[in-house]
């Protein structure tokens, strides 16, 4: 029997440590399948020796289920990614394209968005609280993670005003430029593994299963896009304004936010914000240019998982500092 006791606090401590890994850094140090043998061997050893079952046992914090202890969320509207333009010319095939759908007297106005390099995640809003929460996984499915995206600084847990039944918000989960050095430092100090760069410690610290350590990490939420929405009547056919009416509910939406009239307004935006970009206090890898009507964007729809009616612009690489 001491063996058998042996062997389980052996596992104990090899599956913390590996969902520590997991959890913390997003990089597992063995394949799930080494994972989930372990955690098979112990399940059975604690149903063979109940008293020999630690409380704290890695199996107690999962209710059973190894690794895919997140239940999973189907996205009734895909969470779409986004096609990307490199440069100013693929930007205007975009916009020509776009034109090709108007009337001729028609001008198209854009709406224009810093592109932040965080983790996309829906929130889902019924009768203004804060019901659900999911990863953007594969856009058709992601992670209920809703314990951990209350713990967000900025996420409203009741939205306030008129609100529809149902609204499903879509954003960016960051960790600030000053937040993520000041976490790193803690963990050097700690000896724990660092992250290497904000957008891991946004995922990793949202993959958490125990949402207190979520808790700890300074996140930030910005909205930038609406998912499934109860009564769509009452609300504007422009995107813009549609973030403007989310913001008023109470939700964070980023002030760099703005409509523009052409593409020169297009072309100016994106000078104007990589003019700016090491003054910003999170990452961005570009910024995403959408028409800006409703309507256009469902006459434009999606090819594959893209939307027709968006592109990202993205910044050069920018020259990695030696942390
Ligand atoms: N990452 C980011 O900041 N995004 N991503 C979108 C997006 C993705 C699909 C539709 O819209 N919009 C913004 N501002």
């Amino acid at each position: 029997n001491q063996s058998v006791h042996q062997r389980m606090q052996e596992l104990e401590q090899l599956l913390n440590r590996y969902n520590q890994e997991y959890y913390e850094n997003d990089e597992p140090s063995v394949p799930d399948a080494e994972y989930d043998r372990l955690f098979r061997e112990l399940k059975t050893l604690e149903t063979e020796h109940p008293d020999l079952k630690s409380a704290q046992s890695p199996t107690m914090k999962v209710g059973g289920k190894p690794l895919g202890q997140f239940r999973s969320v189907e996205h009734e509207v895909p969470m779409l990614s986004l096609d990307n333009a490199f440069s100013v010319d693929e930007f205007e095939a975009f916009s020509k394209r776009v034109e090709q759908r108007l009337d001729t007297n028609q001008t198209v106005t854009f709406c224009c968005e810093p592109k932040l390099d965080g983790a996309a995640v829906s929130l889902l809003y019924e009768n203004g609280l804060l019901v659900r929460g999911a990863t953007r996984g594969d856009g058709q499915s992601g992670e209920d993670i809703t314990e951990n995206v209350k713990t967000i600084r900025n996420v409203p847990l009741k939205l306030s005003g008129d609100v529809p039944e149902r609204l499903e918000v879509r954003g960016e989960v960051v960790m600030p430029l000053g937040a993520f050095e000041r976490f790193n430092e803690q963990a050097r100090q700690r000896e724990e593994k660092v992250f290497a760069n904000p957008r891991n410690a946004a995922a990793g610290s949202l993959r958490q299963l125990d949402s207190r350590i979520t808790a700890k990490r300074p996140l930030h939420f910005y909205a930038y896009s609406l998912g499934l929405i109860s009564e769509t009547t009452q609300l504007p056919d422009s995107h813009h304004q549609r973030l403007l009416q989310l913001k008023d509910w109470g939700l964070p939406v980023n002030i760099e936010i703005k409509t523009v009239d052409s593409v020169q307004g297009c072309d100016d935006y994106y000078e104007a914000i990589l003019a700016r970009r090491d003054t910003l206090n999170y990452d961005i890898d570009g910024v995403v240019f959408k028409v800006d009507s409703i309507r256009l964007q469902q006459d434009l729809g999606f090819v594959a998982r893209a939307p027709r009616w968006a592109i990202a612009r993205k910044f050069p690489a920018q020259e990695q500092l030696t942390t």
